[in-house]
């Protein structure tokens, strides 16, 4: 479980851009950070790792407050894909097996080994294994850093964006993968997505931030018409269909 309180934090000194962040996920659970361009949402993920530095507030991973770890310490409990991800000279293979780093002492076990090949065959990555990174597409790089934040098992999976670049059948089948290793592997999954549906489809807890701060936390109920209008200043119809619900934009 992670447990988040009173998180704040500003690029500047003058200008706040989180305040008073708080919000828990149990294991096994995807939780959706939900807000317009700009609201913060990056800059949230970063925060629980570390990547930046909070001003302010605490983040537990099972009683533990990670902010007062070091980096090498927060990467056996996080992993984080980034939105934007730079290719280079890096195999697949390697390029995944990076993802043992924290866990690697002098070389590779067969262990290490084993659970690389494992995810590359789940993500079905195997025909790409021993092709260089900067001679992938903008959506097999992703998958790729999305394998590699995997082989790092962490109890906590960072994703801003992960599906930004993918066509609609590898949102589908990366989105579900994920809640399926957060299911079976037990680890709390936050995603910061854009697309609402998707969020609704393959996520338990939505999130939504709103000047600088938590406007709405919870489960299905929270995305509502009244919270989306207010939160994105669009009005849309809420629709169940198949029993699932569809957000429809009513412009
Ligand atoms: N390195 C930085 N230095 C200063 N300001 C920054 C920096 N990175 C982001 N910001 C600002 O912080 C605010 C929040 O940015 P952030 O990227 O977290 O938003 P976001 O909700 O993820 O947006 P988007 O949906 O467009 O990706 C924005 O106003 C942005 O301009």
């Amino acid at each position: 479980m992670i447990e988040v309180d009173s998180l704040g934090f500003g690029y500047n000194q003058d200008k706040k851009i989180l305040e008073d962040i708080k919000f828990d996920l149990n294991s096994g659970q995807c939780l959706a950070i939900l807000g317009n361009n700009g609201a913060g949402k990056s800059t949230m993920l970063k925060c629980l790792n570390k990547i930046i530095n909070p001003k302010c507030g605490s983040v537990y991973i099972d009683k533990e407050d990670v902010l007062k770890f070091k980096q090498s310490q927060i990467a056996k409990k996080m992993a984080y894909v980034a939105q934007k991800n730079e290719s280079n000279r890096f195999t697949v293979f390697d390029a995944v097996l990076l993802g043992r780093k924290p866990y690697i002492k002098v070389a590779p076990t067969e262990k290490d080994i084993e659970i690389v090949k494992d995810i590359i065959e789940r993500m079905n990555l195997k025909p790409y294994s021993l092709r260089y990174l900067d001679e992938l597409s903008g959506g097999e790089l992703q998958k790729v850093m999305l394998a590699r934040a995997l082989a790092q098992q962490p109890k906590v999976l960072l994703l801003d964006e992960p599906t930004s670049n993918l066509d609609l059948k590898n949102q589908l089948d990366v989105l579900k993968l994920v809640q399926q290793i957060a299911r079976d592997e037990d680890i709390s999954v936050i995603i910061v997505i854009h697309d609402l549906n998707l969020a609704l489809r393959y996520c338990d807890r939505f999130l939504f931030l709103k000047d600088k701060k938590v406007y709405a936390y919870g489960g299905l109920e929270v995305v509502s018409s009244e919270n989306i209008e207010y939160v994105y200043n669009v009005c849309v119809d809420v629709k169940d269909y198949g029993g699932n619900k569809f957000i429809i934009p009513a412009v």
